[in-house]
């Protein structure tokens, strides 16, 4: 699903008008009935709804959707927040058309707010898209006491104070919203990490927005869904043979972390993989043989840790590094190797990330178009360098991934995934259950598998990441979120896959 800037949703808005011949009062209709569909669904009338309004569209929405609630017997109180903010042409309109049982109450200080408390109902109608400046003064003052107030808030579109696609200055007074319900598209800003206690749990609902206009708008940013990577999946030929998904090799484990290769080895065997060899140190032969029967294993000279690469990588249709790997200094060498030597694709992740962000010969090295790495955000900046904001990593990465032709899935609530054309996908499976040690482990495993079965760099990380995150919404459903290890994510990989087969 793409994302749009908040002047691309300007745009949007008029080239609908402009299509369908509707004039803007009905869009705002639309979105006024798909945000109050929402709401019901989510709230019962039993609570009084208390909906402040900015002077904009935003609160021209929250005027149309307060009589939309009150129709359908919600218990709705109004208030317009400032005298003097001369109001948007079609918020006059829906204050106008408020049914004679909602008297809107002007708000021109904090001292003529109602009294909110925890268990009452707000919506957030202050301001939207149109924001541009932070908020301060009387708004700022009303946000604070609607934070404060504990009441569960549902923001319309925007968490008010919040910026759609830029950082929000330091000194803004924003909504700390429980829910969001955003129009036609997710926005930008519900993707970054910093924002997660303004715009809460969001939800996006379709208000017909020109679909020519939205296909043909440029945007670098899109998020993931189910139907995109259904898509991509390759289905398995009733003649085929384990020689035709690949052989994977991975360079996982060292001393004290075995469990790491044996968590990349199970999720890479349940992500479909033909043959798996595994390369440990010496002292993890036992290990992975018994924990991983299914996986073949060779033996590193180093009793501890990886410092060599196989015989005949042409063998073999992919590398996956990293995991439980160490920074020795053998195993740098041998990561020196790899990159001068081997014309494989590569996923890299943990340590072997952080050996290469420490040595500017081996990023010189880095073969084009052939890399994948996984870092979360710590190994990101050790790679690509500290970003003042989390924009800035946007762009950083963005830059990172033109400059080596290389692909970075950067780990976190909304995974972020960067081609070398520097596009950015988030992905949106995934839970907090799997902030967890190792969960970075299966991940190597499920990327280095799809890379082997034939998968190009991008879908492999499209599909990875959401089955990834798939694993772990259908083990949250069996153990929860706080008691989930990175062994249910690989346990969960086949009925992962069996969602996005229906089979
Ligand atoms: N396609 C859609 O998504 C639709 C969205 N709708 C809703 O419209 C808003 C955007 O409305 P707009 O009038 O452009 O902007 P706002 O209501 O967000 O606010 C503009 C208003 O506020 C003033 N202002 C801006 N920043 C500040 C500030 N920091 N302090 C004080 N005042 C500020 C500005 O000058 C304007 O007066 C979108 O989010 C949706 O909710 C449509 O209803 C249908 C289509
Ligand atoms: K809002």
């Amino acid at each position: 699903m793409k994302i749009l800037s908040a002047v691309q949703t300007r745009e949007a808005d008029a080239a609908t008008l402009q299509y369908e011949e509707i004039d803007s009062l009905e869009l705002m209709e639309r979105a006024a009935k798909a945000f109050a569909c929402w709401f019901e669904n989510k709230f019962t009338p039993q609570e009084p709804v208390y909906i402040f309004c900015g002077p904009g569209n935003n609160g021209g929405d929250g005027l149309a959707v307060a009589r939309l609630l009150s129709q359908k017997q919600y218990h709705v109180k109004v208030f317009v927040v400032g005298d003097n903010q001369n109001p948007s042409p079609d918020h006059k309109v829906n204050l106008q058309r408020l049914p004679q049982t909602i008297v809107p109450q002007t708000i021109r200080s904090v001292a003529e707010l109602p009294p909110l408390h925890k268990n009452h109902c707000v919506i957030d109608a202050l301001f939207g898209t149109g924001l541009n400046r932070p908020v301060t003064g009387l708004f700022a003052e009303v946000i604070d006491c609607l934070n404060y107030s504990g009441a569960c808030i549902t923001a319309i579109d925007m968490p008010s104070g919040l910026y759609t696609d830029s950082q929000t200055p330091d000194e803004a007074t924003i909504v700390t919203a429980h829910y969001t319900v955003s129009f036609e598209l997710p926005k930008l800003a519900f993707f970054l990490p910093q924002h997660e206690a303004f715009v809460g749990e969001w939800h996006v609902v379709p208000i017909g927005l020109n679909p020519a206009f939205v296909n043909d708008a440029p945007s670098d940013y899109c998020s993931v869904t189910i139907d995109d990577v259904r898509k991509l999946i390759k289905p398995r030929r009733k003649f085929s043979h384990k020689g035709l998904y690949g052989h994977a090799l991975l360079l996982c484990g060292g001393y004290g972390k075995m469990g790491a290769a044996v968590l990349a080895a199970r999720a890479c065997l349940r992500s479909g993989v033909g043959l798996l060899t595994m390369q440990v140190p010496s002292s993890g032969y036992t290990i992975l043989q018994t924990a991983v029967p299914e996986a073949m294993t060779l033996t590193d000279n180093n009793r501890k840790h990886i410092s060599e690469l196989p015989e005949n990588m042409d063998n073999y249709s992919v590398v996956g590094l990293g995991p439980g790997m160490g920074k020795e200094k053998v195993t740098k060498t041998a990561i020196g190797q790899l990159l001068a030597t081997c014309t494989l694709p590569m996923v890299i992740d943990a340590d072997a990330i952080n050996i290469i962000a420490s040595s500017d010969k081996l990023k010189a090295q880095l073969p084009k178009n052939r890399i994948i790495f996984t870092p979360h955000p710590k190994e990101f900046e050790r790679l690509v360098g500290a970003s003042k904001n989390n924009y800035d990593r946007l762009q950083d990465m963005k830059e990172f991934c033109r400059e080596y032709s290389c692909y970075i899935c950067l780990k976190g609530s909304h995974t972020a995934i960067c081609t070398p054309e520097g596009k950015v996908y988030f992905n949106t499976t995934g839970n907090a259950g799997m902030a967890t040690g190792g969960t970075g482990d299966v991940l190597t495993g499920v990327l280095t598998a799809l890379v082997a079965q034939g998968y190009s760099l991008e879908e492999a990380c499209l599909l990875g990441v959401y089955l990834h995150g798939l694993a772990g919404d259908l083990a949250l459903q069996k153990v929860g979120e706080t008691g989930m290890i990175a062994s249910d994510l690989t346990d969960h990989l086949p009925q992962a896959f069996m969602t996005l087969t229906n089979n």
